[in-house]
Formats: C-alpha cells, structure tokens, sequence
C-alpha cells in the first residue's frame, strides 16, 4: 500500500492467522449462554420420556366413553389418582377410570384422557358428558423429541431455548469454548481514574471503559486493567502481571511517533509484536503480536479514543469471536443510502462515525460529526460507521454505501 501501510485486510488477515480458537470443554449451561456449542448434541432420551396427560381430568379407555353425550352420559368407577411426579398407579382395568393430572403418566390400559370440563369432576364415581376422540389429550412418548436426534448442532450459538431444551432432555454441561478472558491496560502519565481529581494536564481515562465494555459486549471477560503510566518498566510489569490470566491483551496509547510512546519503546526490543502503520483512518499506527510462553496475542491499539475503538472492532472483535470459534469473525457490512455527502482521505480505508435509519427510501445513513478521532461526543451519537474504500476520495449524497452496524448482534 501507499506510504509504507499496510492493507486493513491483509493486518486482519494475518491476525486471524495467528489465532487458534481456544480448547472446548463442558461448561454448566448458564455458562454458555452465548457461546457456540462445540458438539453435535444428541438427545440421550425421549421427550416426553412418557405417555402423559395434557389436560387435567380422567384417564379412561376410549371405547368405554365412546358413545358419552349430555343426554346419555358414561359413568365410570374411579379407581385411583395420579399427580405429576405421584404415579403410584401404573396400570387400570376396562370399564373404570383414574384421575390424572396434567403431565402425569397415563397408565397402562388407558389410551384418552377426559377434560374435568366434560364431567362431573366425580370423586368415586365419574360421569362423564361429552365422547373424546382416540388418544385426545395423551402426548405420547418421543411426541416432540426421540432418543437419537440431533438437537443443537455444533456452531450454533446458544440461547435460550437451546439452553431449555439440553436442560429437559438431562444434560447439566454442553460443550463449547470458554469466554476468552480479554486484559485491557491504558497507558499515558496523563490519564486519571474516572471519580478522581484532575490535573491542569491530565485527562481521565476513557478508552479502558470503552474497551473493556466492547470487549464484554463482544462475550469475553474483561479485566480493565486500568491505567498504566509512561515508563516501560511499569508497563512490562503490569503485562508480567496480567498474562497469567488473559487469553489476549488490549492496550492503548503509546504506539505512534511520540518521545514517550511506551508501549511500542517496551515491547518492540522483544521482537515478537509488529508495529506499523494499517491504511486506515482512524486508526493507522498498530501493533499486534503474541507474548510469552502461552503466545497470548496481543494488540496494541492507538490511544485517540475513536481510533481505539474502530481499531477495537476491526481486529480485537474478530479474534475474539475466532477464540470462541464463532463466526462470522468479521462484523458484516450492509448497504445503505448515503444523505449527505462525505470526503475520505485518499489512500486510506475511512471509517466515518454515522447514525443508521431506514426512511421510506429504505436503509440510509447519515454521517454524524467530523473525522477527528478525539471526538468521543460524536462516537457517542453513533451506532453506525461508513465504510469510504481506498481509492475513493468523495461519496456524494444519495449514493449507496457499505455500513457497519455497530449495535447489531452476528
Ligand atoms: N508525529 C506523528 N504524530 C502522530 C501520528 C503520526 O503519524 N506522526 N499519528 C497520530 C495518530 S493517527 C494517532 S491515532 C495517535 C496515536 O497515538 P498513541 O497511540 O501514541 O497514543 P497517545 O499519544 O498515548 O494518545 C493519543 C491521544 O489519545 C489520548 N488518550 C490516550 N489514552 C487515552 C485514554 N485511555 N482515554 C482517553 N484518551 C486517551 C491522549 O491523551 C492523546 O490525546 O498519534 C498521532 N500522532
Ligand atoms: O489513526 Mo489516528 O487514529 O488517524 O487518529
């Protein structure tokens, strides 16, 4: 690319190469919630697992109700009782009746169930006003789901049905790969601690929440780290401190052309982290490399609150979801209707902060404050962002063009 950058596709691309999604292994339910499963879930029983009431009422033969009508009503003896989870009653005679509740088993020698609301809710003796037809309110046994069949296949991403369903057919655990835990660490001398007093020079540190909370947001556990100041050796402490218990590392600040840009004076000696320019804006200055024994990968992005962030979603997002093996990595983009014109710098992919609506004219999008990527206020009133590819210098209003969704689930 111009200028000694890199393409956005080939630093994503090789991002993505250097990540291997992380070991499965069986999680509590609750925990997956989110996650995709990482198995083939095959139903170990039936469901129902057996025959059983769907109504309140009589359990009953059906041709000894039959020919039941209000005029000629079927009395029946009945000879016992069954409540859900209290079957003490496993099997009945011709010509009598059981009382059963809804979701208790229908016993042998009974075949329909009669709705309380067609009899005289008899105690000893039932009588019975109105013929069910063959089987009427028996859920029978493999009705919904049979031993064998696949319930959730692997990839899918777990919900809460998926989640209500393995919980009914008797699994406790599922399958699948654990949240990455996601380290974020701000560095600069100038950053203070939101709550805290600031300096005539210092400003409070907002990019450690914004990471960390696209990070969560993205199904990862964040630990923000906080604020770690200019000086390499408190910041390669910290990272020292902090990669026994990360699966990836975000930073930011500290990777441009500065006289204290620690971050890139620290971990460039090491050899294992690439520092470079990306074609993009913002966003350009980067660095990403793996660390330690664990190669845990690790991205350095640059500190412009905006610039952290559409770095964020770029590449931090995509290796994330490659570490849960979720896909699609990328967010996809759509298209839409551009409503006012907009200028990009010309060798660079341009990522405009936008507000995404659909207008009688369909999908449309309108660009939202200027390019400048300390400008956290217009981020703020942002959910979209335009995406201006390389070559093109101007996109005019009422053009199509390529948006990122920045809200939207995938
Ligand atoms: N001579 C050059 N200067 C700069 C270049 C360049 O190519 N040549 N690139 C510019 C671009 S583009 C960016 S982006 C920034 C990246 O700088 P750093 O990653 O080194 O970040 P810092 O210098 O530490 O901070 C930049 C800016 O962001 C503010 N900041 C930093 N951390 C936070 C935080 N946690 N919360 C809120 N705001 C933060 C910081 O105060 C600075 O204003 O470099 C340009 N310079
Ligand atoms: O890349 Mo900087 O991120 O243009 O502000």
């Amino acid at each position: 690319m111009a200028d000694g950058l890199t393409s956005v596709d080939d630093h994503l691309a090789r991002i993505l190469a250097a990540i291997e999604p992380l070991p499965a292994y069986p999680q509590p339910l609750m925990e997956a919630l989110g996650l995709p499963v990482a198995e083939d879930v095959v139903a170990p029983i039936n469901l129902p697992s057996f025959d059983n009431s769907a109504m309140d009422g009589y359990a009953v033969r059906h041709e000894d109700v039959v020919s039941a009508s209000a005029e000629s009503p079927v009395h029946l003896p009945v000879v016992g009782e069954i409540g859900a989870g209290k079957a003490k009653l496993v099997a009945m005679s011709p010509g009598t009746a059981v009382k059963i509740m809804t979701g208790a088993p229908v016993p042998a020698g009974a075949d329909t169930v009669v709705p309380y609301e067609w009899t005289d809710r008899g105690v000893a003796q039932v009588r019975i006003e109105r013929a069910p037809s063959y089987a009427q309110h028996v859920r029978p046994a493999g009705d919904d789901v049979q031993v064998g069949d696949v319930l959730v296949s692997e990839g899918t991403v777990l919900g809460p049905r998926h989640l209500g369903l393995l919980a009914a057919v008797g699994r406790a655990s599922v399958l699948s790969r654990p949240r990455p835990r996601v380290v974020v660490i701000s560095t600069g001398s100038e950053l203070r601690e939101p709550g805290t007093q600031l300096g005539h020079d210092s400003i409070y540190d907002g990019n450690s929440f914004l990471l960390a909370a696209a990070a969560r947001k993205a199904g990862a556990i964040a630990y923000r780290v906080g604020i770690v100041p200019d000086e390499p050796r408190a910041f390669l402490d910290a990272l020292d401190d902090q990669l026994v218990r990360a699966d990836l590392v975000v930073t930011s600040g500290g990777v441009s052309q500065g006289d204290f840009d620690v971050v890139k004076e620290a971990l460039a000696p090491l050899g294992s982290v690439w520092f470079g320019g990306v074609a993009m804006q913002p966003g350009k200055p980067q660095g990403f490399g793996l660390l330690g024994d664990d190669r845990t990968p690790i991205f350095t992005l640059p500190g412009n609150p905006v610039s952290s962030y559409i770095s964020f979603e770029m590449f931090v997002l995509p290796a994330i979801r490659k570490l849960m093996a979720r896909t699609p990595y990328a967010r996809p983009t759509v298209t839409a209707r551009l409503t006012h014109d907009l200028r990009s710098p010309d060798g660079r992919r341009q990522f405009a902060r936008a507000e995404y609506s659909v207008d009688k004219a369909g999908p449309a999008v309108t660009p939202v404050g200027g390019h400048g990527s300390h400008l956290m206020g217009d981020l703020a009133q942002s959910d979209a962002l335009v995406v201006v590819p390389e070559g093109v210098a101007q996109v005019a209003a009422g053009e199509q063009v390529q948006v990122l969704r920045l809200d939207e689930e995938f």
